[in-house]
């Protein structure tokens, strides 16, 4: 198979991928054995289908190889595509998965005497700097944002900030670090995304719209 003709799917690495792997099957995709190998070093990885192969990468990544066209489709949250927001990605689908919500938290012990409503400027922990500061200035509130890339609940109690926006699913993480949420900002779910111009040149990629579809749907029933 030239390589020109192969489709390229990014998946995310970690608890996506869990999710996912039943969809996977589901849809027809067994990838090579080294694709469950946790020791495997390989990030690009042949399927039973001859022209469709697998990279793992990064959740925020997917997004990003998807945008550029160097894979054709790819499976991430809506936080991540709200985040970069590039026009150059469609989603068509929502597989139902990795579903959470993004939050604003403060610690508990302030809330009694905070009042959101007074905010003028704030100070905000996140991985998500360009969702906060759209929600924050929908309302007239400048947010600076601190870019974290995991465990934002230890910044209030450190003194880095006073609010996180963050992924909150069960709520246990921001209960365990005396946190609360204050404020919803959206509700999330992983999405099949695909590359608008590769999506008008490609047709098999509608044909596997359909198939995750009816993944989705026989994975729901
Ligand atoms: N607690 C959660 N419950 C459900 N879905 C979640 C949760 N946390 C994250 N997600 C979803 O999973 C995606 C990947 O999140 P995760 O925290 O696993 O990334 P990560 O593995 O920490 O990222 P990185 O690629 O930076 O290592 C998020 O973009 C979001 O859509
Ligand atoms: O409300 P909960 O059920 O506690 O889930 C929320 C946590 O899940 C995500 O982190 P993850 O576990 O993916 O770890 P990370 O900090 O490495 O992203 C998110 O960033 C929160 O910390």
């Amino acid at each position: 198979m030239p390589v020109a003709d192969r489709l390229v799917l990014a998946l995310p690495k970690g608890r996506i991928l869990k999710e996912l792997r039943p969809l996977l099957t589901l849809a027809g995709i067994v990838p090579e054995p080294a694709f469950d190998d946790d020791k495997s070093r390989l990030l690009h990885f042949a399927t039973n289908i001859p022209n469709l192969s697998i990279i793992r990468v990064r959740s925020f990544d997917v997004a990003t190889f998807v945008a550029f066209g160097a894979a054709h489709l790819g499976v991430a949250g809506n936080d991540v595509l709200m985040e970069f927001d590039y026009p150059e990605i469609y989603s068509p689908l929502d597989l139902g998965i990795g579903k959470c919500h993004l939050a604003v938290a403060e610690p508990a012990e302030m809330i009694a005497s905070d009042d959101p409503s007074r905010w003028s400027h704030v100070r905000v922990a996140t991985k998500y700097p360009e969702v906060t500061k759209r929600h924050f200035a929908a309302r007239g509130v400048q947010a600076e944002c601190v870019k974290l890339n995991g465990a934002m609940e230890l910044a209030p109690t450190l003194g880095l900030c006073r609010l996180i926006v963050d992924l909150v699913s069960t709520g246990s993480t921001l209960k365990a670090n005396g946190l609360e949420q204050v404020e919803h900002i959206a509700n999330v779910s992983s999405r099949l995304i695909v590359n608008r111009a590769a999506f008008k040149t490609r047709p098999e990629i509608a044909q596997w719209i359909d198939t995750f579809r009816e993944a989705v749907n026989a994975h729901q029933a």
